[in-house]
């Protein structure tokens, strides 16, 4: 098993309030869909995960270690969640794409260019994008270009989180074929969650409900 996360116990609202209690896991090469209606508590389930935000009880493991023993900022380098609202910086894309290489947590890895731009074309974005200002982008462009920031930094587990919802058809095939390779890298898994139930293509996924008690 590579990632498993047993009883995240957390509570949404105010009056009344729900209590969430889920568990999961996931296998190297699986994509675990998180399903629930609007407000269930899927992307909080995320951003727990991925140590942005506390719980109130729980395990989590991957590849066997407890999350107890990694800093939440190392911890985020292998479990990393894609936000819905795309956050890019002031900046170039490159500008964009090098960043979290320059922070301490990264400084054992490169920042590969040519992968960079690969991934560019792969997701259909134009190489004279490399160079424009990231306030500048579409919805569906700033998604693309945050999704690549997020592989360049190689976690083991993506949390996307409506990652597609910007992207149009065309886009969203190519979105799921890279990601569909991206997961054929031995220690990969992801998380995901959809409102447009596009995921067909991937090629192991399984469900996860989140129902409140
Ligand atoms: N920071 C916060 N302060 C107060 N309430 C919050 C906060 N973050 C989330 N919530 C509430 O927690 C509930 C769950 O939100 P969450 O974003 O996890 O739902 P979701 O299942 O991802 O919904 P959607 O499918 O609409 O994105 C919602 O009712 C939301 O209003």
């Amino acid at each position: 098993m590579l990632f498993a996360f047993e009883h995240i116990s957390y509570d949404l609202g105010i009056d009344p309030v729900r209590h969430i209690n889920v568990s999961g896991s996931l296998h190297e090469g699986e994509v675990l869909v998180v399903r629930g209606p609007s407000g269930a508590g899927k992307s909080t389930l995320m951003r727990i995960l991925a140590k942005l935000q506390t719980n109130k009880g729980g395990r989590v493991h991957l590849r066997g270690e407890s999350w107890d023993h990694i800093p939440p900022p190392y911890w985020r380098c292998q479990v990393h969640y894609l936000a819905q609202k795309t956050v890019l910086f002031d900046g170039t894309i490159a500008s964009n794409l090098a960043r979290p290489f320059e922070i301490r947590i990264h400084s054992d890895k490169v920042f590969k260019i040519k992968l960079a731009q690969d991934l560019m074309e792969q997701l259909l974005l134009p190489p004279a994008l490399w160079e424009q200002d990231a306030k500048t982008l579409s919805g569906g462009e700033a998604a693309r270009v945050a999704l690549i920031r997020a592989m360049l930094i190689d976690p083991a587990i993506l949390l996307l989180d409506e990652p597609t919802a910007a992207l149009d058809d065309q886009a969203r095939e190519v979105f799921y074929s890279l990601l569909k390779k991206w997961l054929k890298t031995p220690g990969r898994a992801a998380m995901l969650i959809s409102h447009n139930h596009d995921y067909q293509t991937l090629d192991w996924v399984s469900f996860l409900d989140i129902v409140p008690s």
